[in-house]
């Protein structure tokens, strides 16, 4: 038999909703749901084999072909920017982008340089590069919205999904930069050699989409 296709999924968040989508395939994932702590699990009845990861290791598992396919937010995908086919978005996931910072601050008031404080730096320095306007970013891995109140930054650049967050801590958003949600992606050489179970899994999946 044809050696299993590989799909490389992202813990955390996005993984209920994509369990879902292969259940609703018809998939047996029962050894993922029962994963315990192993992380290289088989689809039962079908070619298919499932990986558990952290958003960015999908990428580069599907970017050195190790996985031929991932599941994977946009957000990580915009900041990461590799090599390999964006192909379906799967419409769960759904967040935003946002500049963000103080309730009432006028953030393109002044002259001075702005500090943008970030779990996402090439993002928002993209963002700010399209509007030709120089900004220090800092790089922050958590709580990101600590930043602006406690002064590091002028703003942020940040996940925003019902707005909590921002609103119990007086901040607010400035400006939307994209929107965000998981996204289908697939390595380039697998797309070539394994074409035929690649496409029929994706018409699947939009069929089921589309319902
Ligand atoms: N409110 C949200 N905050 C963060 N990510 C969200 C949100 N809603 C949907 N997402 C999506 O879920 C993905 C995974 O987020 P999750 O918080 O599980 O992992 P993470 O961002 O790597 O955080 P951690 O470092 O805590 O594991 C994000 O990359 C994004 O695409
Ligand atoms: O608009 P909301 O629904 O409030 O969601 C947005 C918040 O969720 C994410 O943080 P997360 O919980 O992943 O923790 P982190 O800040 O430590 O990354 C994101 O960075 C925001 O802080």
């Amino acid at each position: 038999m044809e050696k299993p296709l590989r799909i490389a999924l992202t813990k955390g968040r996005l993984e209920k909703d994509t369990i879902g989508l292969l259940e609703s395939l018809g998939f047996d994932c029962t050894a993922v749901r029962e994963k315990g702590r192993k992380l290289i699990l088989p689809i039962r009845d079908a070619n298919l084999e499932v990986v558990l990861a952290k958003a960015a290791d999908v990428i580069t598992y599907v970017e050195h072909g190790v996985c031929d396919m991932g599941v994977v937010g946009k957000d990580t995908i915009m900041e990461m920017n590799g090599k390999f086919y964006e192909l379906v978005d799967l419409g769960f996931g759904k967040c935003k982008f946002a500049l963000a910072g103080k309730k009432g601050d006028d953030f393109y008031a002044g002259i001075g340089v702005k500090t943008i404080a970030t779990k996402y730096p090439n993002v928002a320095r993209a963002f700010f590069e399209a509007k030709g306007m120089d900004v220090e970013i800092v790089k922050i891995e958590g709580s990101v919205e600590l930043a602006p109140l406690l002064d590091l930054a002028n703003g942020i650049v940040d996940i925003v999904e019902t707005g909590s967050t921002l609103r119990e801590n007086g901040l607010e958003v400035f400006e939307d930069v994209a929107p965000i949600s998981a996204r289908l992606i697939v390595n380039t050489v697998s797309l070539k050699l394994r074409q035929a179970q690649i496409e029929s899994l994706i018409e699947k999946i939009e069929a089921q989409l589309n319902k």
